[in-house]
């Protein structure tokens, strides 16, 4: 399961909870939760989009609750945030079932769009352009090659117009026809790109990749001209093919996709970027 529950210790420190997951010979998902427990829990972190962690982030604020604490969670990779429009309404339905478990804070990350949050009760949307520049450029002023941000279609570009802003760096727009119903992707064009330099594209997921390799084919450049920051790395399917087309591919552990072998080649920890927003 990919869910971690953090606990404030007796020391002070907060750590590990020694709270665990476990399933009922029925199926059903359940917690145990030691004797003579000695820490309060903290919050909850749920990666990717597995049904069983969401039902053990219900268990769980029940259980925090039951001792009269908060229960905050981080659910980085909104499940069905993509799926934000028609029938059935994905992120309706996961917001209905995230906000029966009353959580007191639920901290998202880059989501796909604003329909997803803003159905969600308590919520904090954390944005991605500072951690793109943190794990890109460093520091601005410093030295680099990357000579601007591509967006790869409409739905990115208030993403990577925010990162481009933090490189303080151009934007550049591509487009891409996607058909909603069969998921099929049909056709890229691309804005004229400076003839030198790196430029690093900028979007929410990578599922099988299929935006960025065609956007890639698009452009023309060498792999070695172009960089990929997805701030969720499902990377089903051919995303290991997106090697051959970007020599540098950074993401976070928001999905447990992210660790697929032959993907990344950066994995920013996402527990260290939310926890900062966590409020007790
Ligand atoms: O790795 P891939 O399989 O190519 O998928 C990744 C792309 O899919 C999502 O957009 P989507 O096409 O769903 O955006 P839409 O809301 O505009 O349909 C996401 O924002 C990426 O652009």
């Amino acid at each position: 399961m990919s869910i971690h529950f953090q606990a404030q210790m007796p020391s002070g420190w907060k750590a590990t909870s020694a709270i665990r997951t476990m399933r009922f010979p029925g199926g059903e998902v359940s917690l145990v939760v030691p004797d003579a427990l000695d820490e309060v829990p903290a919050y909850a972190t749920v990666t990717g989009a597995d049904p069983a962690d969401l039902v053990a982030l219900g268990m769980w604020a029940d259980y925090a609750h039951g001792l009269g604490h908060r229960a905050v969670a981080l659910l980085p990779y909104l499940p069905a945030a993509r799926a934000d429009r028609g029938v059935p309404f994905g992120a309706k339905v996961y917001a209905e079932l995230i906000n029966s478990f009353r959580l007191d804070q639920v901290i998202v990350f880059d989501p796909h769009s604003q329909v997803a949050p803003a159905m969600i009760d308590n919520v904090k949307v954390v944005g991605s352009a500072p951690y793109v520049r943190r794990a890109t450029i460093g520091r601005v002023g410093g030295t680099h090659d990357f000579v601007g941000v591509v967006a790869p279609d409409a739905g990115a570009v208030r993403r990577a117009q925010a990162a481009a802003t933090a490189l303080h760096l151009p934007l550049y727009r591509a487009e891409k026809h996607r058909d909603f119903a069969t998921g099929r992707l049909s056709g890229f064009s691309c804005e004229q790109l400076p003839a030198e330099g790196r430029l690093l594209v900028v979007d929410d997921i990578c599922d099988g990749g299929g935006t960025f390799r065609g956007l890639a084919e698009a452009t023309g450049l060498t792999r070695e001209r172009l960089a990929l920051f997805v701030s969720h790395g499902v990377f089903s399917g051919d995303a290991p093919a997106l090697r051959e087309h970007f020599a540098e591919i950074i993401t976070t552990d928001s999905h447990p996709g992210a660790s697929r072998e032959g993907v990344a080649t950066k994995v920013l920890s996402i527990r260290n970027i939310l926890a900062p927003f966590v409020e007790r």
